[in-house]
């Protein structure tokens, strides 16, 4: 019996995102196409949870094999041992097709042995009670682990790590500039709607109207804290796709001047869809780079700036599966540069008297280079991303 389409799928998004750093979301479009709704849903959750516990199911692995694995045999035995230890899913099945994952290789004998002893003695996995533990025990790398054990402390970093690794809540943002009524069934919190069940919602009519937006609650805060009003000229600097793009033009009433910089032309061509899809006609988008960008450039001062700078991205683990394995501390040194540059050309931009609002959707003591009042919300304690919101001065 081969291994069925959904499981295929998942070996061939495992494989990309572990062996050439591919994007797990980018690879499940390619491997899904064809797959109907229940096999690309059953491919998502395999890939997506086997590539975010990959420590986890290294180590096991580890444990039980001495030498050198095939790429292909250890991707089947990383599914198999997901799916043994973190799912409900029938273990024969589980044991079964991951053999057949690894077929033709004969390592496919070692995915049987591995899985069945596994199945027969369990994990043994360690605890939780110091970093390079916690690393295994809850799947992250253990320099991030160390990093917010001495930052935030040892609770706080234990109850963060298991949250990272909870499904992240569907929160969507309410556009009133949509004109609809929104009856979807949730709980509302200021703009936003804690979806329950589950909804398709980018192929919702109410999204194709312009009066949904997936927005987490956690990013709905930040135009709310740089509180624009009808009438202002706002500089969003890093503005693509336009999430707080529109959340800004919707709390204006969509009267005034929103000017959205975005430096790379296809995601600014992705921001002008969004903008129209939300009914946003005051965003006028510039492309350029955000730190050489001049007052003089785009019309004068603003009353208004928002900075949302690339960052480590560090509080969105939970709907993002490989990106804790992709971060590093070189990048969030290269990371903090490129902010500090976008920073300063923000205060050069800025009328005097106004205000400017720093935000990044991580969780990362080098990036909050903007002091200030601030909020700093944590998934585990918020149920929401973990962002970092900054008034500058
Ligand atoms: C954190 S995302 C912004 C998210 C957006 N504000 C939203 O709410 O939907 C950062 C964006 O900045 C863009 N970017 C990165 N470096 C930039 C730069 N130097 N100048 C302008 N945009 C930049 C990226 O392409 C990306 O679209």
């Amino acid at each position: 019996m081969p291994a069925s389409p959904a499981r295929r799928a998942a070996m061939e998004v495992v494989r990309r995102a572990i062996e050439q750093g591919a994007y797990a979301d980018r690879a499940l479009h390619g491997a899904s196409a064809g797959l109907d709704a229940r096999d690309r849903a059953l491919a998502k959750r395999l890939a997506f949870g086997t590539v975010q516990r990959r420590g986890t199911l290294d180590w096991v692995i580890d444990r039980h094999v001495q030498r050198r694995l095939d790429p292909e045999v250890r991707a089947a035995l990383q599914l198999g041992l997901y799916q043994l230890l973190y799912t409900e899913i029938p273990r024969h099945a589980a044991v079964a097709e991951s053999v057949e994952l690894a077929k033709p290789n004969p390592g496919a004998k070692l995915v049987n042995a591995v899985l069945r002893k596994v199945l027969r003695e369990g994990a043994a996995l360690p605890g939780d009670d110091n970093p390079k533990d916690a690393a295994v025990h809850h799947a992250h790398p253990e320099w991030l682990v160390l990093l917010w054990w001495d930052w935030l402390g040892a609770d706080e970093t234990r109850a963060l790590l298991a949250a990272d690794n909870e499904p992240a809540e569907l929160a969507l943002r309410i556009n009133p500039l949509a004109g609809v009524e929104v009856d979807l069934p949730g709980r509302r919190e200021d703009d936003a709607l804690v979806v329950q069940g589950p909804i398709d919602v980018l192929a919702h009519p109410l999204y194709r109207a312009g009066a949904i937006t997936p927005q987490s609650r956690a990013s709905q805060r930040v135009a709310r804290i740089l509180d624009p009003q009808p009438g202002e000229r706002i500089l969003d600097l890093c503005a693509a796709p336009g999430g707080k793009t529109t959340h800004l033009a919707a709390l204006m009433g969509d009267r005034g001047e929103i000017v959205a910089v975005e430096r790379h032309a296809r995601r600014a061509e992705a921001l002008r869809v969004q903008a129209q899809r939300m009914h946003a006609t005051s965003v006028k988008i510039h492309v350029a780079d955000a730190r050489e960008v001049t007052p003089q450039a785009l019309g004068g001062t603003f009353d208004r700036v928002l900075v949302d700078p690339p960052c480590s991205g560090l509080g969105t683990l939970s709907s993002h599966p490989d990106l804790r394995w992709r971060a590093s501390p070189e990048g969030i040194e290269q990371l903090r540069a490129e902010q500090e540059d976008i920073v300063a050309a923000a205060r050069g931009a800025l009328a005097p008297g106004g205000r400017l609002v720093f935000s990044t959707c991580t969780l990362s003591p080098r990036e909050e280079i903007v002091g200030g009042v601030a909020v700093r919300t944590l998934p585990h304690r918020d149920g929401t991303d973990g962002f970092y919101i900054a008034v500058d001065g």
